[in-house]
């Protein structure tokens, strides 16, 4: 069955990006603005994501392909003609570039067309061109911009219960990738009759953003990217939809290197998460429940671990005591040390260059299997980061 009701559920499906020519398209020039912090070798972080997916297979995993899911999606003309259209309309290309470029993307096949949404497509590349529009730009700039950040299928869709929430990015660099996972979820077979919890055209929220705590208890993050208005509105759908009976809003530093909550804080067990030293224990939290018709009840904040214990009904979150000096924190948290993803309760997926994080797991019992991750993390997202669970076994149902 689709969906998922907490973050350490066995995992049974997950939806990857293999990461191709979209990253051959990064320069010094353009890496700020599409959010990588260097120009990574793009063979070796294939085979570095290439080895992430079997590690994920050899436990029993089945891996989808996004790529392979939004070509199969590409098959049917009315989701070619949305995405298409949709794309054109969101680019603002003026009429006679947009008119041309429409014409470009007919002509692909499905696997062609797959490609150009995903790598994008640069002026010299368009069949024909002509008019201002076309004169003006570089031979370089990008007609349809591409998508190096897919890799991180954890933003663009994250599955509550059986819904799927089609998440609405905040960066410009990222906005389209929702609008590819929206048009899988919504014509992809596999996915029938799933119900969408979330719309990218709603307030932002992003799925890194998202821990499914517990069933019926869900922490949100808001800065860098989810907003304030975004987990508002999650909260209101989530309850409305009765997959919760508690949001967890938790306010996280406005910055890069924290943009989600799970660059600071995973689970890796029922009750235990693996957190950023520095803010364990002063990161806050407001309790959201609902009042029924719509109305929310909103609690003063309080800290985070407490609060989530609370809602979860438990005597309180265990947190891996990794205890290291603040540099080694900073160093591993900066490359994703906390951003773990979880096959199991205590069986988790974690970058090998974060030794002393890893040692620490280990030592509290938590099995963790060490991918490579070199390439893969010049992108700022480690294992959480790089998958979205379809498919988990549920704890309970909390009703
Ligand atoms: N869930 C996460 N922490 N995702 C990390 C995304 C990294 C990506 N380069 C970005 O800046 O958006």
């Amino acid at each position: 069955m689709n969906g998922a009701d907490s973050e350490v559920g066995r995992l049974e499906t997950v939806m990857l990006h293999r990461p191709g020519a979209e990253l051959k398209r990064l320069t010094p020039r353009n890496s700020d603005k599409l959010l990588f912090d260097g120009i990574p070798w793009v063979g070796r972080a294939q085979e570095e994501h290439d080895a992430f997916a079997q590690a994920l297979r050899d436990h029993g995993v089945e891996v989808l392909y996004l790529t392979e899911l939004l070509q199969d999606t590409l098959e049917y003309d009315a989701a070619r003609q949305e995405v298409i259209s949709a794309m054109l309309e969101e680019r603002q290309l003026g009429d006679l570039l947009a008119q041309l470029t429409r014409g470009h993307l007919e002509d692909l096949d499905p696997e062609d067309l797959t490609q150009t949404l995903i790598a994008g497509l640069a002026r010299e590349e368009l069949k024909s061109g002509r008019g201002l529009v076309y004169g003006l730009m570089d031979r370089h700039d990008f007609v349809i911009d591409p998508l190096p950040n897919l890799l991180f299928t954890r933003d663009s869709s994250v599955w509550i219960g059986d819904r799927v929430a089609v998440t609405s990015l905040a960066m410009p660099a990222r906005t389209r990738e929702s609008m590819l996972t929206r048009l899988i979820y919504t014509h992809h077979p596999r996915f029938a009759g799933v119900e969408h919890l979330y719309e990218p055209w709603l307030e932002h929220v992003e799925g890194g953003d998202v821990l499914l705590m517990a069933p019926g208890v869900i922490a949100v993050g808001t800065g860098e990217r989810t907003t304030p208005a975004g987990v508002e509105r999650l909260c209101r759908r989530v309850f409305a939809a009765g997959l919760a009976h508690t949001v967890l809003a938790v306010p996280i530093a406005q910055q890069r290197a924290t943009m989600h909550l799970d660059t600071i804080c995973t689970m890796v067990d029922v009750d235990t998460v693996v957190m950023y030293p520095p803010v364990a224990y002063s990161l806050q939290a407001y309790a959201v429940t609902s009042l029924g018709n719509g109305e929310l009840r909103v609690f003063e904040p309080r800290p985070f671990l407490e609060a989530a214990a609370q809602a979860m009904g438990i005597e309180r979150v265990k947190v891996i005591d990794t205890g290291l000096d603040p540099v080694t924190a900073e160093r591993e948290q900066w490359d994703d040390g906390n951003n773990t993803l979880a096959l199991a309760p205590r069986v988790t997926v974690a970058y090998e260059r974060n030794v002393e994080t890893n040692a620490r797991l280990e030592a509290s019992g938590v099995k963790v299997i060490r991918i490579a991750g070199s390439e893969l993390g010049s992108g700022r997202g480690g294992p959480r980061c790089m998958s979205c669970p379809i498919s988990r076994e549920r704890l309970a149902t909390f009703a």
